[in-house]
């Protein structure tokens, strides 16, 4: 079992990483109470049997759930159950879970203690980390949300194993983000195992997850609430990809979108001249290696352009009619950028056409 932790302004996170690290639940909650959410797809007997005094609320996942209705159907179960500060919140699924089970957290009663289960590789190595949580808004991703960091995060391998193939991809194209941006090592350990990653070997999976949990750490430590022009780098591939998810009414799943989001994003730092020759082959090549969509066409669903164009201009690294890109410079290394958004929307559309 590996253990991390980190302080931030508020909260210390610890992050516990292996197979059965689900057991360690028993020791943090004993026998506080305990607001258990969960995707209704899941066996989580394992997590239940590490609890003593629980209410379970089963939910369902997806980015339907990244909704403000769905948020107050959530929060009126811990209203009823009458939970207050002293309790816990523990979100067992996916990003999406993760995601609006963080917010209500984050809200009710101004904050209850919030432990992560990610149940996904995507979870594992970014969402349920660096307390980002949020719900969509009129076709627009995490217009609503929070900062609200996580006490724990337990990332038990073990809920792999059920996971299939196509969400591990998806989960990877994270992965392929901070090699690209952040981490060289990474970006080479990556070349040469994607056949152990792909095969779910327990010592791959758990070195993906725990370097991507550390290169994530370190950016939030530095620039918690994104407001100092770091953690944007974490956004790298969202612009676009976001507006991918939008345009297509949230058909085209995030990992897939941020993959194709990557290559347009990096084709752009080199036409405006911030990327080193071999970027975008690199990036191209990383991604085609696992599998992962690198065009539009690939993702074989229309793409409403007006719809993508108008969740662009709503991004939330828009200031001023500009917006600040986080831009590859060369392999684990970045720059920010400001790019006028009508030039920025001018490359996005022969992106997305
Ligand atoms: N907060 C953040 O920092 C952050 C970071 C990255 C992504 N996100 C968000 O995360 C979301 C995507 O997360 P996701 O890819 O995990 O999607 P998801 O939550 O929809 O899960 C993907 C699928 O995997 C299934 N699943 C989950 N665990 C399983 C298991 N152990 N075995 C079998 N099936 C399982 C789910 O039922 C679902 O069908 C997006 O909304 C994205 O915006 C947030
Ligand atoms: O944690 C961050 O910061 C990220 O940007 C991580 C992203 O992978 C994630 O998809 C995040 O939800 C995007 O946030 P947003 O601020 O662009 O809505
Ligand atoms: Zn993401």
């Amino acid at each position: 079992m590996i253990k991390i932790s980190e302080d931030f302004c508020n909260t210390t996170t610890h992050v516990i990483i292996g197979k059965g690290s689900v057991s360690s639940l028993s020791e943090i909650i004993g026998d506080k109470k305990v607001a258990l959410y969960y995707s209704r797809k899941l066996n989580v007997d394992k997590v239940k049997e590490n609890l003593k005094n629980y209410y379970e609320f089963p939910m369902d996942d997806g980015e339907e759930v990244k909704d403000i209705l769905y948020s107050l159907k959530l929060i009126r179960e811990l209203f009823e159950k009458g939970f207050d500060r002293g309790d816990y919140v523990i979100a067992v699924g996916g990003g999406t879970v993760t995601d609006v089970v963080g917010f209500i957290a984050s809200i009710y009663m101004r904050g209850l203690n919030l432990i992560n289960i990610p149940t996904t590789l995507l979870g594992m190595v970014d969402a349920a980390i660096g307390g980002k949580t949020g719900v969509n808004f009129e076709n627009v991703k995490n217009v609503l949300g929070t900062f609200y960091q996580p006490s724990f995060i337990i990332s038990d391998i073990e809920f792999l194993e059920t996971l299939p193939l196509e969400e591990i991809k998806k989960g990877m194209a994270e992965v392929i983000k901070y090699g690209l941006v952040l981490d060289k090592e990474l970006y080479d350990y990556l070349a040469m195992h994607k056949d152990e990653i792909y095969s779910k070997e327990p010592e791959a999976l758990e070195t993906v997850v725990y370097k991507s949990a550390l290169n994530k750490l370190a950016v939030v430590k530095e620039d918690e609430r994104e407001t100092k022009g770091i953690r944007i780098v974490l956004n790298f591939g969202h612009t676009i990809g976001h507006a991918i998810e939008a345009g297509s009414n949230f058909r085209i799943p995030h990992g897939y979108a941020i993959s194709v989001g990557m290559v347009c994003e990096a084709k752009i730092a080199e036409e405006m001249g911030y990327a080193e020759e071999g970027v975008v082959e690199d990036t191209t090549w990383m991604l085609t290696h696992y599998e992962l969509p690198i065009t539009i066409d690939s993702l074989k669903e229309n793409i409403d352009l007006r719809k993508a164009i108008e969740a662009l201009t709503k991004d939330k690294k828009v200031r001023g009619g500009k917006v600040l890109m986080p831009f590859p410079t060369r392999i684990g290394n970045w720059k920010k950028v400001e790019v006028p958004l009508e030039t920025l929307k001018g490359f996005a559309e022969q992106c997305l056409k």
